[in-house]
């Protein structure tokens, strides 16, 4: 199974390693034409995976057209730009494996919608878990989620990119799978905030607990099953994007916990936060199904420049109610 990667930032290029493990032949495609130069003259992505000696295997490209030999693609641009980048390239009926975290604004789409929407014919599956590129391209061991309907399709992707450091758990469940990646992103930005604002450890477990809760409850009324809210791809990167300023969303959280504008924290940024766009949609979503979501709540409230001690003090002057 030959695999085309779409999008070389630090996700789609460390996958685009892993697809490559053994040597196999892997085409990325890449929007900014010096990370195609760079991959295909100097074996790095400077701009985004800075550091890390690339396979020979790997052959960049601008050229939707050059992605036309692949058996099977894998999606890793940024939620907000799938439907976008997607459109542009021929999929017919190859299978598509998004790896990107987050909800579409305006129309509230997850990702897999959005798939589903541009390229009606392809087999749509979801690949997520706790997965710093960084750590996976040196090659670190790694666990994640592989989520597809067809169970003989989740079999073939999972053995082809399987690795001995990159092991996927299979699964049916695809709209729990994109549920917990969007989710984590947006508690990983409040306890960002808690580091930020001094708030201590107590207040860090307290918030991935509760936040937890939140995510269970909003995927279970969107159909996911609990297990696998419970497994890689929910509560596992819901910890490890709430332990470690290597996280994008929990560093976001740090600056606004430490009281600096959202807007001077995601101007000019080159890498992505998606829970800064995924926030917004997902109380709205929220806010249809009926799903009470107080921490991504705070995060909103904090995004559009609430005072922190203020959005805090809310938070915790809520009624009393039972844990369960
Ligand atoms: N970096 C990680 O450790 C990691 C791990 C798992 C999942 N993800 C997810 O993968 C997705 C991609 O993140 P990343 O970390 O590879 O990105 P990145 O932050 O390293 O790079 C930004 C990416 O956004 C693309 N981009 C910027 N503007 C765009 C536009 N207008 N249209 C299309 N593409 C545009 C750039 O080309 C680049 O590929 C995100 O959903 C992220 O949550 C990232
Ligand atoms: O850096 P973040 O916060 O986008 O997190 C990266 C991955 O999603 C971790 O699994």
């Amino acid at each position: 199974m030959k695999i085309g990667v779409i999008g070389g930032g630090a996700w789609g290029t460390a996958l685009a390693q892993v697809a490559a493990h053994r040597g196999e032949p892997v085409t990325l495609w890449a929007r900014e034409p010096e990370v195609v130069a760079g991959i295909n003259a100097a074996h790095e992505n400077h701009l985004f995976l800075a550091g890390v000696p690339l396979s020979r295997s790997i052959r960049a490209t601008g050229d939707h057209a050059d992605l036309a030999d692949s058996d099977a693609l894998l999606v890793v641009a940024p939620a907000q730009h799938v439907g976008a980048v997607l459109s542009q390239v021929d999929v017919g009926t190859r299978p598509l494996v998004l790896c990107a975290k987050g909800i579409e604004a305006g129309t509230r789409r997850l990702v897999g919608e959005v798939a589903r929407a541009v390229h009606p014919q392809a087999p749509v599956a979801v690949l997520s878990g706790p997965t710093f590129a960084h750590e996976v391209a040196a090659g670190l061991p790694t666990a994640v989620t592989l989520a597809v309907a067809d169970q003989a399709l989740g079999r073939a992707l999972s053995e082809r990119l399987a690795a001995p450091h990159f092991r996927p758990y299979a699964s049916s469940d695809v709209v729990g799978a994109e549920i917990g990646g969007a989710v984590k992103n947006v508690l990983a930005i409040a306890c960002g905030v808690v580091d930020g604002a001094g708030l201590g450890q107590n207040a860090r477990a307290a918030l991935i607990a509760r936040g937890f809760a939140e995510m269970t409850r909003f995927g279970l009324a969107r159909g996911a099953r609990a297990e696998t809210l419970s497994g890689l791809s929910g509560l596992g990167d819901l910890v490890l994007t709430c332990s470690s300023t290597s996280s994008r969303n929990f560093s976001l959280g740090v600056g606004l916990g430490q009281g600096q504008a959202a807007a001077t924290l995601l101007a000019d940024r080159r890498t992505v936060a998606e829970g800064a766009f995924t926030a917004p949609v997902l109380a709205e979503a929220a806010a249809e199904a009926g799903v009470d979501m107080p921490v991504t709540a705070a995060v909103c409230r904090l995004l559009e420049g609430a005072p922190v001690a203020e959005v805090i003090g809310a938070l915790l002057a809520r009624p009393l109610r039972n844990e369960g």
